[in-house]
Parts: C-alpha cells; structure tokens; sequence
C-alpha cells in the first residue's frame, strides 16, 4: 500500500483551511505539515497553534515534520494540537530514545527524519521503536527541489534492514517526489510519499496524487 502525504508547504498560506479541505478531497492520505524554525532550517513555517486550527478541517492523519532545534520542547503541544505521526531529525536530537518515548506517551505515531548527508546507520539503534523513518531526498528547508539521487540507495539499505530484521515501519520520502521519481523510490522500498509541488502546482489534485501512486 502506498500512502500520498501531499505537503501543505506549497499550498496557498493564506487559505491553508480551504486547502487542507481541498487535498483531502482530492483523495490524500495524510496531510503533510512542514514545521521549520528557521534555525534548523533557514525558512519559517507554522507552530503548533496553527495546527490546532486546521484539525477541524481534515480526518486524514496529520503527519507533522518538525525540521527544528530541540524537538523535545515542541512535541506536547503538536500532540495537543491533533498531530497523528511526529517525525523529528536524527540531526537536532540529543535523546533521540527520550523523544520516541515521549511522542509514544502521548499514543501517536513516531517518525525519525534523516538528512541526505545523515547515514540510515544513524536510525539503526531506534529501529525496533520507531513507526517510521523518513528519508530526505533533498536538504530541508524549502519546497520545489531537484531529487538527491544517492539517497535511493538509502531507501534501500533501510528496506533491507527492516527484512532482515523482521520490522516493520513506514519508509517515508520527502523532497522532488513526481510521478518519475516516485516510481524510483517505490521500488526502493519506500511506500509514504510527501509531495509539494506536484500536487499543490496541479490544476487537478486528484489526477496528480493518483499519478503519484504509480
Ligand atoms: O520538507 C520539505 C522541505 O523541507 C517539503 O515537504 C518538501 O520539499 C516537499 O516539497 P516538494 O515536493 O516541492 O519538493
């Protein structure tokens, strides 16, 4: 089962309800929520209050991405909000055990993001906690990228990883997804595709999420 995450990053900011409404209507199955603090990463996004008002919006999981510092101190009030997955970065924890258990004891979801330069060895000692792992496939921070083709083998490794060692977890991707690149990392082994642009910058959303599926 493939699962499309369309990223409201490149939806319209200033009717972020009526575009949750929209890809949920066009047959999404998470929304994707792009959290930046502009320390991990250059741009600025959305905190948890904003969250809060778009739940009433959308029953579709709301897969939160926190690309921040200290991710500890944002998980209880994206939890309150109405998260339903948390992935934080392998790069901006210290406790990265610590934070899997807190997102577990609020009963969501916990994802571990990691970095086209991060090795998957990174997410090898979490493995048996974790509910997914996503894997950027470009550097964080901004929408509408060029796919990092090495992070393919990535994906692969990780799928390997998770064979050989019975698991069972999400493998996520997340940056340049299209219709052409999907295809590459589904047969990797990804099966959670985040995409921006090619949904948001679609005149047909549905058609563009059911390209995604291959
Ligand atoms: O996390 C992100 C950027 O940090 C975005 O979710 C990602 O880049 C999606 O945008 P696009 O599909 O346009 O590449």
């Amino acid at each position: 089962m493939i699962y499309i995450a369309p990223s409201i990053l490149s939806a319209d900011f200033a009717a972020l309800g009526e575009e949750v409404k929209r890809v949920d209507k066009a047959g999404a199955d998470y929304i994707h929520i792009d959290v930046m603090d502009g320390t991990f990463v250059p741009n600025i996004t959305l905190g948890s209050p904003v969250v809060e008002k778009l739940r009433p919006h959308s029953e579709k999981v709301f897969d939160v991405h926190l690309m921040v510092e200290h991710p500890e101190t944002q998980i209880d009030a994206f939890a309150k909000a109405g998260a339903d997955i948390i992935t934080f970065h392998a790069e901006a924890a210290k406790h990265a055990h610590r934070i899997v258990q807190q997102i577990h004891a609020h009963g969501l979801k916990a994802g571990l993001a990691l970095n086209p330069g991060t090795s998957v060895s990174e997410a090898d000692a979490l493995l048996d906690e974790l509910d997914m792992v996503l894997i950027m496939t470009v550097n964080p921070g901004f929408g509408g990228q060029k796919f990092i083709p090495s992070t393919v083998r990535k994906i692969q490794q990780l799928r390997d990883m998770m064979n050989e060692r019975k698991l069972d977890f999400d493998i996520e991707v997340d940056g340049g997804i299209n219709p052409s690149t999907a295809k590459e990392v589904i047969a990797a082994g990804a099966n959670v595709l985040v995409a921006g642009s090619a949904v948001f910058g679609s005149d047909n959303l549905a058609a563009a999420i059911t390209s995604l599926r291959g």
